[in-house]
């Protein structure tokens, strides 16, 4: 399997109940290198634009106000086979469907308020990188 990037964010309930480094642990100890990271705080209309794709769903409006709520961290991870195998360390968007061990089911809130973001494709992993980090932010 070829090495390849993931995105994440560290949501604003996760990085506001301080669990940003036992999850970035987390990360590390499964294998994930940190290629980029930074801690920023989205306005509403940015986090709009980042989760366009969801702009026809009932729960846009309220997920980006939650998303531009506080500070997260946003970071590009590297790994084999990084997209499917970051998936699997987060767990289900929901957390009460989340599989035990994973990130969600130990530290997510609610189906919305779920810690942490996981690209869903190489294609998406790369939009996203580009979308908080230039070439200059990054180790590789
Ligand atoms: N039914 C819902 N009600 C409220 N918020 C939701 C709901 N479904 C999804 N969300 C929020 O929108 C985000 C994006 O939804 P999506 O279906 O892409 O889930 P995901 O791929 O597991 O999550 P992410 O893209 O953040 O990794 C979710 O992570 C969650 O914060």
């Amino acid at each position: 399997m070829a090495t390849n990037r993931t995105f994440t964010m560290i949501k604003p309930d996760a990085f506001a109940e301080g669990n940003s480094g036992a999850i970035l642990k987390m990360i590390e100890e499964a294998g994930f290198k940190i290629v980029a990271m930074k801690a920023t705080q989205l306005t509403k209309e940015i986090a709009g634009k980042f989760y366009e794709v969801h702009s026809a769903r009932p729960f846009y409006a309220d997920l980006c106000a939650y998303m531009s709520s506080g500070p997260i961290i946003a970071a590009i991870l590297e790994k084999e086979n990084a997209v499917e195998d970051f998936r699997k360390l987060i767990g289900a968007t929901n957390p009460a469907d989340a599989a035990d061990g994973t990130i969600r089911k130990i530290f997510a809130k609610s189906i919305e308020a779920n810690a942490v973001h996981g690209s869903d494709s190489d294609e998406n992993a790369a939009i996203e990188g580009a979308f908080y980090f230039s070439m200059t932010e990054r180790v590789g």
